[in-house]
């Protein structure tokens, strides 16, 4: 097969080493002219992936039309710039696999609805899970949902890119495997506050079990199915997410409990942590569902320059309440 990568960032480039280690032709669209470079003379991506050497089977372009004519197109922009990016896309009625995390600011709108607004001949599928950039191109092994309304397509889909050590879960659920990661990333940070205010292991635990019940509340009432939400792409990432400095988030919440200032931490960064741009967005989007998200608020509330201490007194000082979702 070809297939064709829209990002170059850390996980585009990982997910083009699998395709490629797979025997795949790929074609990865990459927005910085150095990374074009890059790829395509030493075979590897120094901005964004430095340590993993790269198939000579990916081919870096700056030509979104190029990367459009293959059999199935991977899109891994940042979440706010995915919409902007497929208008250059030609819609052509090849799959598109959507592997960001995120929430459109504006609109509310989940990824796959964003994509299908732009290329409405397009078949759209979403993976997502657990899945640190530089483990999957090293070859670790690494489960992720692969989601589509059309599940004949994830069944599909998922037969062709498994690779020995990628495996793909196909589901029907194509909002609960994209709410379960845009909101482990806002609930990341939150573990990282924890960790960097040193409230200690106990804080942690609580943090993600509270952060899933907040996560399933808001995905029922977008329609996700709660086996989606306690699979791989919800609290399989939530809990690769909430428990490691490999994740960004969680180590932006780490300079915020540390009492660094927002602004600082997010100010020059060439990286994305996609949690940062999602609170906001999913506060507003659980107040218009009319759910409640005090450690999204929370984390909204640091974003915006509030102490750390104050907030934390305010979540733990909240109503007692029976235990649930
Ligand atoms: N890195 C990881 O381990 C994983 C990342 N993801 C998701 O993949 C998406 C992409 O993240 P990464 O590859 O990690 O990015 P990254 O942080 O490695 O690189 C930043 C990316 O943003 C792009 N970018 C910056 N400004 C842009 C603009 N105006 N228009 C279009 N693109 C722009 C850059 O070209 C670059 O590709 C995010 O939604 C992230 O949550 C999902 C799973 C794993
Ligand atoms: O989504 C990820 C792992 O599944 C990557 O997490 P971060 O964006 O927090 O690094």
């Amino acid at each position: 097969m070809k297939i064709g990568v829209i990002g170059g960032g850390a996980w585009g480039t990982a997910l083009a080493q699998v395709m490629a280690s797979g025997g795949n032709d790929v074609r990865l669209w990459a927005r910085e002219k150095e990374v074009v470079s890059v790829i395509n003379s030493v075979h590897r991506n120094t901005l964004f992936l430095p340590d993993c050497p790269l198939s000579e089977r990916i081919t870096a372009t700056g030509e979104l039309g190029w990367v459009g004519e293959t059999d199935a197109i991977l899109v891994v922009t940042p979440a706010q710039h995915m919409r902007t990016v497929l208008e250059g896309l030609p819609d052509n009625g090849r799959p598109l696999i959507l592997c960001s995390k995120g929430i459109e600011a504006g609109s509310l709108k989940l990824l796959h609805e964003v994509a299908h607004e732009v290329m409405a001949s397009s078949p759209i599928a979403v993976l997502s899970g657990p899945t640190f950039a530089h483990e999957v191109a090293a070859g670790l092994p690494t489960a992720v949902t692969l989601a589509s309304a059309d599940e004949e397509l994830a069944r599909d889909l998922a037969e062709r890119i498994a690779q020995p050590t990628f495996r793909p879960y196909a589901t029907g659920d194509v909002a609960g495997a994209e709410i379960g990661g845009a909101v482990k990333n806002v609930l990341a940070i939150a573990c990282g506050v924890v960790d960097g205010a040193g409230l200690g292991q106990n804080a942690r635990a609580a943090m993600i079990a509270r952060g899933f019940a907040e996560m399933t509340r808001f995905g029922l009432a977008r329609g996700a199915r709660v086996e989606t939400l306690g699979g791989l792409s919800g609290l399989g990432d939530l809990v690769l997410t909430c428990t490691s400095t490999s994740s960004r988030n969680f180590s932006l919440g780490v300079g915020l409990g540390e009492g660094k200032p927002a602004r600082e931490l997010l100010e020059d960064r060439r990286t994305v942590a996609e949690g940062a741009a999602t609170a906001p967005v999913l506060r507003e989007a659980a107040s218009e569902a009319g759910v409640d998200m005090p450690i999204t608020q929370a984390v909204c509330a640091l974003l915006e320059g509030a102490q750390v201490r104050p907030v934390i007194d305010a979540l733990l000082n909240r109503p007692l309440r029976a235990e649930g979702v």
